[in-house]
This record gives structure tokens, sequence and C-alpha cells, in this order.
């Protein structure tokens, strides 16, 4: 079935194509050369990190430390499993998430940035104001700032379903005491002041929460639920579909989906840890791939550091046998440049090498 013009796209959720079932619109459809690959790529377990064991004492927290290390090396994410958030408030995080995709096309329009500016909170469906001929992602989203607490706007997080805000306050909580942990686990594996990252993060760092809804799609092997990015986010807290996999990650120049653990959350180094690490910590490519049977829904928390901030590698870990790999950058121009280069397709991280 053939879909208007591009004008009636633009007032056309994905959730709604996806409804009507038929082949995605022209503006959907990748090129050869970025189209999920037909065979499933090797699924491949992420090594689930213990958190509570990176405090503990003695060999286990030793061999722990050592699984963060070889994971990271490898992978650029982790699975983070003891990490203090029960399972049932990861559960209610990810249902509140579904019902709101589930709402009447009226009422999920409240919620819609479309009348704000390019980077206000809100739901995003098609995105506004993108060049002709880019290539769009099969994905609905809500995006929200929840951290500093006083700077969400809390009339862009829905109240529908009427739990929604409760359960994101609470959750976003939660994550802000594992963002902490994780900042200070990393610290310490290249042996800098185990609060160096968080002071870098800074009072002000910043934590916005997106809920990524990916419909069914009737032709999985033509588009991408998200294309093939890195994220421009200090670290990411990525909490998964636990019945649908989806998230694919480019390891050795292969793309291998990833299959996580039950109840474990997801992390991942963003590019503003790759700076500050001066490259120990790589920032993985990853993208989401779409499926013509079930819908996906993943809840992601990107940290990045105070935006007045500049942010380059840590004095400590430049040296003559490790010189210095990046440039100084404001956060702010950091993440300016990203929503430029995130539209052409470009890693940002390539423009602040050295
Ligand atoms: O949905 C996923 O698994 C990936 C999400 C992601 O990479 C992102 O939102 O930046
Ligand atoms: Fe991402």
């Amino acid at each position: 079935m053939a879909y208007g013009s591009s004008a009636e796209e633009q007032e056309t959720s994905v959730l709604e194509l996806a409804r009507d079932g038929g082949e995605p619109p022209h503006s959907y459809v990748r090129r050869e050369e970025d189209r999920p690959l037909d065979a499933s790529p090797p699924a491949s377990p992420i090594p689930p990190v213990d958190l509570q064991l990176l405090f503990s004492s003695g060999p286990s927290k030793e061999s722990e430390m050592e699984k963060l290390r070889s994971t990271l090396d490898s992978w650029g994410f982790f699975q983070a499993i003891n990490h203090g958030i029960s399972s049932s408030l990861l559960e209610k995080v990810i249902n509140v998430g579904r019902e709101f995709f589930y709402l009447s096309k009226e009422e999920r329009q409240k919620f819609s940035k479309q009348a704000y500016g390019k980077d206000e909170d809100g739901l995003e469906t098609i995105p506004q104001n993108v060049p002709k001929d880019r290539i769009l992602e099969w994905n609905d989203h809500l995006y929200l700032q929840v951290i500093p607490e006083h700077a969400r706007k809390i009339d862009r997080w829905p109240d529908n379903p009427t739990s929604f805000r409760n359960i994101l306050h609470e959750y976003s909580m939660k994550i802000n005491d594992v963002i902490h942990l994780v900042l200070q686990a990393m610290a310490n594996l290249v042996g800098l002041e185990e609060d160096y990252f968080v002071r870098q993060f800074g009072n002000m760092a910043t934590v916005h929460a997106r809920f990524n809804y990916y419909p069914p799609c009737s032709r999985p092997d033509l588009v991408l639920g998200l294309k093939s990015h890195s994220d421009g986010s200090g670290i990411t807290i990525l909490l998964p579909d636990p019945a649908v996999d989806g998230l694919e990650v480019l390891k050795d120049n292969q793309w291998v989906r990833v299959c996580p653990v039950r109840h474990a959350i997801l992390i991942n180094v963003g590019d503003q840890i790759e700076i500050m690490s001066n490259g120990i910590f790589k920032s993985p490519v990853h993208r989401a791939v779409t499926n013509s049977e079930r819908e996906r829904i993943s809840v992601v928390m990107f940290l990045a550091a105070e935006v007045d901030k500049e942010i380059g590698p840590a004095d400590g870990l430049v040296s003559a046998g490790r010189p210095r790999l990046y440039k100084a950058i404001k956060v702010k121009d950091y993440l300016d440049m990203f929503l430029l280069n995130s539209l052409k397709g470009k890693r940002s991280i390539d423009f602040v090498r050295v």
C-alpha cells in the first residue's frame, strides 16, 4: 500500500504507520549497505557485572573489577546486576512507557514536543524540519529531562497512565545512584581519584530519559528502529524490553545482537567519558532493529556533564606514552554539534580528535 505525500507523512506517527500494516514509506527505507542483515547476527552474551561486588573488598572485588575492565574493553557495554533497583520497579517503568504509547493519538499528542523548540522535552513521532533526503527511523519516542529535579518540565511528563510521573521519579532517583557507582568504579579502574568523574560531570549534571517505542514493521529488513550511532552522553543506562531483543552493537566490525539477562540493566560508555578517559573507554557504535511480529520498548537514561563545563582528557591519563587524543570542548558545544552531526549520520567524537 502506498502512503501519501510527505506532508501527510509528517502528521502520522510511526505507531500509526505500523497499524496500517503496509510496506514502510520510502522515507524509512535504508540504503542497501545500512540495512539489517538477513541472517541474525550471532547472539553473544555480554557478561553481567555485579555492582555491589565492585565496592566490596578482597579477591571477589578484584575479579569483578577485572570483568568490568575486559567487558568495557571488548563491548563498550556491560550488564549491571545487583544494581539495587527492584525487578518490580523495572517492570513498572517498561509498563507505564508501553501504556503511554497505547493511548489514543489525541491523548499522546498532548505531550508532543512539536510546539516547542528542537531540544525541548516531549513526544517525538515524526522529526520536524529535517532535510528531505534524511532517512527516518522506525520509532516514536518520548524525551524528558529527569535530573536535576528542579529542571524538570513536569507539564511535559504524561499524567496518563496516572502512575507515570511517580514511577519515572522513583526510577530516576535510583538511576542517579547507579550512575554514581558506575562513575566511581570507572575512575577506580583507570587509577583516578574515585570521585574524579563525578566531579567532572558536576553538581548540575543532567539526566534525560528516552522512552523508545518500536512498533512491528512489515519489512524489518528495510528499516532501522534506530540507525547506527554512538551516544553523546557520559554514560547511558538502557533498560531493555524483557520480551523482545533488538539492540545490536558493532563489535570487531560486525553487528552483534545483544541478549540481555533478565532484570539486568545495560550500561554503555558515551562520547563524553571516551573524551575524559583519553580514549581508554570507548563509546560503542550501536543501533536498534525491528521485527515483523512484535513491538519493542526501551527506556534509556543519558547522563551528560553540566552544560557550561569544559570537558577534556584527564591530566592523569595523558602521558608521553599516551598522548592527548581529544581537544577540550564545552559540553553545550558538544551537544549542539551532536544534534547536527546525528542528522548527517556522522559521529561527533571524530570532530574533537587532536
Ligand atoms: O532501544 C535500544 O535498545 C537502543 C536505544 C539507544 O541506543 C538510544 O536510545 O540511544
Ligand atoms: Fe544509543
